[in-house]
């Protein structure tokens, strides 16, 4: 059986240097083992995670508009940096209407006073931050659970099996 739907997993600029990037803040897991926790993750709920990195906004804005163009059921999205700053990701968000789930590795309410604000915080139905990269895991079973998506419905690798 095909996936019950895909959620697009967006991570934003220096996300691709997790493993080495500040491990004091952001742990040692690498954006390898986020996107394999975001795809295992994804599979208990019957839904397949499409996972991209990009350290340009243009191209995040891009992804978003194909996450619409190819009916994505979801969408997760730590933008970085560009959390912080970008209206245009915050306005692709909200023009695609895709239900969204912000993620941050680390607390960034904790963090420095630039980062406390979210524009694409904003856009979603729902963020989180700070619990390392499980953030990711508890933002798809939210947003799976958002959507009506059922834990241990089967897909074809589970069907396989
Ligand atoms: O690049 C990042 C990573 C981050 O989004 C996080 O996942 O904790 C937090 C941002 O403030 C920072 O610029």
């Amino acid at each position: 059986m095909a996936a019950a739907g895909t959620i697009y997993v967006l991570n934003g600029p220096n996300l691709n240097l997790l493993g080495t990037r500040e491990p004091e803040t952001y742990g040692h897991a690498t954006l390898a083992d986020v996107e394999k926790l975001c795809a295992d993750t994804a599979r208990q709920f019957g839904l397949a995670a499409d996972c991209r990195q990009s350290n340009r906004e243009g191209e995040l804005i891009d992804l978003i508009h194909e996450a619409h163009a190819k009916k994505a059921v979801g969408i997760i999205i730590n933008a970085g940096g560009y959390s912080h700053t970008s209206i245009a990701l915050h306005d692709a968000l909200v023009a695609v209407k895709i239900p969204a789930v912000e993620v941050h590795v680390s607390n960034i309410h904790a963090r420095e006073s630039f980062r406390h604000h979210s524009f694409t915080a904003k856009a979603a139905f729902a963020s989180l931050c700070g619990f390392g990269i499980d953030g990711y895991r508890l933002a798809i079973i939210g947003l799976a659970t958002k959507i009506g998506a059922k834990i241990g419905t089967k897909t074809d690798a589970k069907a396989k099996a």
